[in-house]
């Protein structure tokens, strides 16, 4: 019995959401004690073991006047991330589902700053994800830019790829066909590249014409996922830069379409896209875990120095 009751932590409510696929696993710590070690992350995510995430995000009362939450992002690998576009719609649909706000224009404070959502009366939410870094230290490759295309050496084969930071770190390949591209390859060895001290999300864009196209991403700290919203808002960035899009392109992911708008270098990079809700559940956290701050846990992602 005692063994029993050392192991029965919190019960902790969550919602499993999605947008395009890339699937979450979202948690209102305003009105309940949240707090897990990356260890526990990582069980989480598990697809067999745990409930199964691309990544956990963790809603928690604002820490900035005149903003209406904080927004915390963990990838499926415990680390602590700056943005996640995708989860930023899933964000403004889910506190507007659990009636924690009944605004339209949410502002939202994250690692890489505020950040602000319209829900839209088609269910469709816009987000401004903020204006594009070209060479932060994250991705300080700033020494050899020519039109933000810098070559980077993988194993002896030499790469051409741009570095856009959307809060967080982006390396853009441009492919002739996403299908083919050597994304389960190539990807894992450039997100963790020396080049990148804080490891990238890579993205493999293929453009269709000047205002669409298709891209596949290998995200840091979770793989190929089905799509990855700020990898769509670096493509885009990236594709403009290098002279090949215009200002608004419909990005083709794996799982489904997002329209992308950027009116060029020093303005924000504008979202939209769909928000799903797929299932409201609870489970009983380990008897170590809860609200009490313990070592290590969920510390923002640390750059390799
Ligand atoms: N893997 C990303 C975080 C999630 C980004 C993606 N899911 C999105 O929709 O933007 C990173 O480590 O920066």
């Amino acid at each position: 019995m005692n063994q029993q009751r050392r192991s029965q932590g919190p019960l902790l409510r969550f919602t499993k959401m999605h947008g395009l696929g890339n699937d979450f696993m979202v948690v209102d710590a305003i009105s309940q004690p949240f707090r897990l070690r990356p260890d526990m992350i990582r069980d989480l995510a598990n697809r067999n073991f745990g409930i199964g995430f691309d990544q956990l995000l963790v809603v928690e009362p604002p820490g900035l006047p005149d903003v209406d939450f904080r927004y915390r992002i963990f990838n499926a690998d415990g680390t602590e991330v700056e943005q996640c576009g995708n989860g930023a719609r899933c964000f403004a649909r889910f506190v507007r589902d659990q009636r924690l706000t009944n605004k339209k224009v949410i502002r939202v404070q994250t690692a890489k700053g505020v950040i602000e959502l319209r829900v839209g009366r088609d269910g469709m939410v816009m987000v401004n994800m903020g204006v594009p870094e070209l060479n932060p230290p994250a991705i300080p490759f700033a020494a050899d830019r020519r039109k933000d295309v810098y070559t980077v050496d993988v194993d002896g084969q030499t790469v051409e790829l741009s570095a856009v930071s959307m809060g967080n770190p982006h390396g853009v390949l441009v492919v002739d066909d996403v299908d083919t591209a050597p994304v389960g390859t190539l990807g894992p060895k450039l997100e963790r590249h020396p080049r990148f001290p804080a490891r990238a999300n890579i993205g493999f864009l293929q453009i269709l014409d000047r205002s669409h196209a298709r891209l596949r991403v290998f995200e840091r700290g979770a793989g190929e996922t089905l799509a990855c919203g700020s990898g769509a808002c670096a493509a885009v960035v990236a594709g403009c830069l290098r002279g090949l899009l215009d200002h608004r392109v419909e990005v083709e992911l794996r799982g489904g379409k997002l329209v992308i708008e950027w009116q060029g270098e020093g303005t924000p990079v504008m979202m939209e896209g769909p928000a799903t809700s797929v299932f409201e559940g609870q489970l009983r956290l380990p008897g170590d875990s809860g609200s009490r701050r313990r070592k290590g846990s969920g510390r923002p992602h640390k750059q390799r120095s």
